[in-house]
């Protein structure tokens, strides 16, 4: 029996990669640097896995920006539009690897970003791959080969991990006509060929080949990719034992073809659906040779293992293969988990009766070993000491005070069907919010958040650490949002916002503000890039005690005559970006998000506040990977946005937001959540998004992004009137809106207001030439 690692977090504990980018990034350190820092976290990870007794530790998990991009690096299928940057001798490898993930705008060159969009259903972005019809590719990096060396050179022998052919090529998308990428795999298996080989000379055993695609809907063309992709791998290097991983769900009607394919060990996904053990081990095809790598510590939430659970799953798998077939693993690359639970150890806002519930990435290394051991040694003298504590943690939170709140069950008992709509039709209510807010056509407003720059969290900081006080906090920022709205009233924005200086971020502001949840002071998670988030844990019954923006709110509002949009995060998105608990379904934990997210609607709509944003960012990320599951989700995600917006007046106006989403499919629920105004992230993809919204015909108000905020790179007018000119073509005038495609709290002011004054100057030109044609 052997222990097994999918992934570990790059970002250091510290987020030493992350500060030692954004340096780069500045100038402020070299590129060597960078690399030492780098090559730093590599060698901490895989002692701290050595250390915690995993047997298959990962190699080639490590990355600067993107694991994806690494892929793409290395298969050298590199955009034409970066062949400059390319050919360039004074430009490094790494130059063009962040040119590829950034965007570059120096030196007279002026390239965008590759696009970047949600990994399966995580709040992790990966950067999409591009693809053209006579795509080449061609062995381009040595990153794998490097780390694999590098460690063994510590004396570590690892599992170099890359992305499986078939789930490469259909992460990425196709940039012309007239092909599908997957036919491309017979291109891109040579390269693999070259991969193995040099795996091969340098004496690698084991290779984890990540192939999520193998839960999600496949269609037989995309199935066939995989028997012949993994038969001419298995042709050619007959020595290399391939673990073929999938996470995120089951294999259901790909488990024939997974049990086909000639490889050592197949990793499964026991948290998201142990019911799949039973079904592979009884299954005929199941292949007399093959391991199987039991997915058993969770890498994508932060409760302790449930032993008895586990060792229950490990034991019925051992009975039928043996214990010699067994791995036991994470369930998925821990990636997705923070760092370090000891780091805690401070942290007043973490009690000892909810800390002794948790297990972070490095805990879960300890986890596995554990529970190796546990299962090998019945009588359990080894590691007698951690059953016990682990029974004992698993009782105390079910009996545990902290979670049940009968106030909040008996507010869900009182909701009615009425709760869930509005009073009157979007047209009835579009009429009364005209009379009210007398906007002009194209109105122009902004998403919420501006600059979260080095000095506003720098005085949050001080606040937290008591150097300052809540007074002086507060008078700061209020002078930051005095400051925003003099801004926005100078450059004639319509609908203005208070700018969310007072956030750390979206959502770990509303679960500070909320009964049931905790919070980590070094739980940081990687989302992109350098960004990370450090995700709320909800650990009980969700209560509102008391208002949470309305101060902030009301105190813009009183600055300006103009309209100051409220802004709220919708209940989906706090659960989404949350730990969620585990002991009841995610839909009763959102309804009782929903409830605390109505109370707040309802108080800022008396506080005077006209138009409310709820953003719902991560509805599209919450859709099961199977086409079969989404309906029973999108009822209750849907409900919980209706549920948290439909208490308020017809002429309040309900605005929503969404980035990274591919609506296509669910558009008709999109239009169900019934906001009166929806802004949505266009710009990347030249608003191909809006194509979607206008075969459905989408019956409310539409702001489709006309900037990518997520590179530095500031747009031109002439170009955001060419994008609206394109959305104009496929939406009435009178439906349409003008703002960036999300939040600015990722941006400098100075790229921010070169942009906004650009944008009002785009939306002034779109109604001279209205006027025009009318006269
Ligand atoms: N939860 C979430 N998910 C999301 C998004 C989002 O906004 N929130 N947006 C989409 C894109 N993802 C994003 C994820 C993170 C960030 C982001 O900007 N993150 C910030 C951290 C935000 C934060 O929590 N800030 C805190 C802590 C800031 C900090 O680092 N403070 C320093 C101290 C600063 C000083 O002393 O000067 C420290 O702790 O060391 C604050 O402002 O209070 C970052 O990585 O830099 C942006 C987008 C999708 N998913
Ligand atoms: C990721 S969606 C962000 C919405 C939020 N209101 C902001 O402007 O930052
Ligand atoms: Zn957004």
């Amino acid at each position: 029996m052997q222990t097994n690692n999918l992934g570990y977090p790059s970002i250091g504990s510290h987020r030493e990669l992350k500060k030692a980018c954004e340096a780069f990034w500045k100038n402020k350190i070299s590129e060597t640097e960078l690399l030492e820092t780098g090559k730093d976290i590599r060698l901490h990870n895989w002692k701290l896995q050595k250390d915690a007794g995993i047997d298959l530790i990962p190699s080639g998990d490590f990355s600067f920006y993107d694991q994806i991009l690494d892929m793409t690096m290395t298969v050298g299928a590199i955009p034409e539009r970066y062949s400059d940057l390319k050919a360039d001798s004074s430009k490094s490898a790494l130059d063009l690897y962040f040119a590829m993930a950034r965007g570059y705008q120096h030196d007279g060159l002026d390239i965008t970003a590759m696009e970047m969009t949600k990994w399966f259903d995580t709040n992790y972005h990966y950067i999409v791959p591009e693809f053209t019809k006579d795509q080449q590719f061609k062995l381009s990096s040595t990153k794998i080969f490097d780390e694999y060396e590098e460690a063994k050179a510590n004396g570590i022998l690892t599992k170099p991990v890359i992305p499986g052919p078939v789930s490469y090529l259909l992460l990425g998308k196709e940039k012309e006509e007239g092909f599908h990428r997957i036919d491309l795999i017979e291109k891109l298996i040579p390269v693999y060929h070259d991969i193995f080989r040099r795996f091969s000379e340098s004496g690698v055993e084991y290779v984890q080949m990540d192939e999520p695609f193998l839960v999600m809907d496949l269609d037989d063309k995309e199935r066939k990719a995989f028997t012949y992709a993994y038969e001419s791998l298995h042709q050619q290097f007959p020595d290399i034992k391939i673990i073929l991983t999938t996470y995120f769900g089951d294999l259901r009607d790909n488990l024939k073809t997974a049990l086909s394919l000639p490889v050592d060990t197949l990793h499964i996904d026991l948290v998201r659906s142990p019911e799949q053990l039973d079904e592979i081990l009884s299954s005929k095809q199941l292949p007399s040779h093959l391991n199987l790598s039991l997915g058993l510590v969770d890498g994508r939430n932060i409760w302790k293992n449930d032993f008895r659970q586990s060792l229950g799953l490990i034991q019925t798998a051992t009975e039928k293969l043996g214990a010699q077939r067994i791995t036991i693993a994470s369930s998925c690359s821990l990636l997705h988990s923070p760092c370090d639970l000891d780091l805690e150890k401070d942290n007043a806002a973490l009690s000892p009766e909810i800390k002794q519930w948790l297990a972070f990435a490095k805990q879960k290394l300890n986890e596995i070993t554990v529970l190796k051991n546990l299962s090998l040694d019945e009588e359990r003298n080894t590691a007698q000491q951690e059953y016990i504590s682990n029974i004992n943690a698993a009782k105390s939170r079910q009996t545990s005070k902290l979670i049940h709140n009968p106030k909040v069950s008996q507010r869900l008992n009182s909701v009615t069907e009425e709760d869930f709509s509005r009073s009157s039709s979007f047209p009835e209510r579009k009429e009364l919010q005209n009379q009210l807010l007398e906007l002009p056509l194209f109105p122009t407003t902004t998403i919420g958040s501006f600059p979260q720059t080095a000095e506003v969290r720098k005085w949050r900081a001080d606040f937290k650490k008591g150097n300052i006080t809540q007074q002086q906090y507060e008078t700061f920022l209020k002078q930051e949002i005095e400051k925003s709205i003099h801004w926005q009233e100078d450059i004639n924005m319509d609908v203005l916002v208070h700018g969310e200086f007072e956030r750390n971020d979206m959502v770990e502001y509303f679960g500070e503000k909320l009964e049931g949840f905790a919070f980590t002071k070094f739980g940081w998670v990687q989302s992109y890039g350098s960004r990370c988030v450090k995700p709320p844990i909800i650990y009980g019954d969700v209560h509102r005690p008391q208002p949470m923006t309305v101060a902030w709110t009301a105190y813009a509002q009183s600055l300006t005559d103009k309209i100051v949009k409220g802004m709220l995060t919708g209940p989906v998105t706090i659960l989404q970006w949350s730990f969620v608990r585990n002991d009841q379904p995610r839909a009763s934990t959102c309804q009782q998000i929903s409830l605390a997210i109505r109370d707040e609607v309802l108080d800022l709509e008396k506080a005077g506040i006209e138009i409310i944003q709820v953003d719902e960012p991560a509805i599209r990320e919450g859709l099961p990977l199977r086409k079969s599951d989404w309906d029973a989700y999108l009822k209750w995600a849907v409900g919980a946005f209706k549920l948290a917006t439909s208490g308020v007046k017809d002429e309040t106006q309900i605005h929503t937001h969404m980035c990274y989403s591919e609506f296509n499919d669910i558009i008709g629920n999109i239009a169900d959540m019934d906001a009166d105004v929806i802004t949505i992230e266009c710009s990347r993809s030249q608003m191909e998004l809006l194509d979607a919204f206008a075969d459905f015909e989408y019956p409310n108000d539409i702001g489709p992004g006309v900037y990518d905020i997520h590179s530095p790179r500031v747009p031109s007018r002439a170009e955001m009137v060419a994008l609206l000119e394109k959305a104009k073509k496929v939406i009435p005038a009178e439906r349409l809106w003008v703002n960036p495609d999300c939040g600015l709290k990722t941006r400098d002011w100075k790229e921010t207001k070169t942009a906004l004054v650009e944008m009002i100057a785009a939306a002034r030109q779109l109604r001279e030439r209205i006027n025009e044609a009318v006269v």
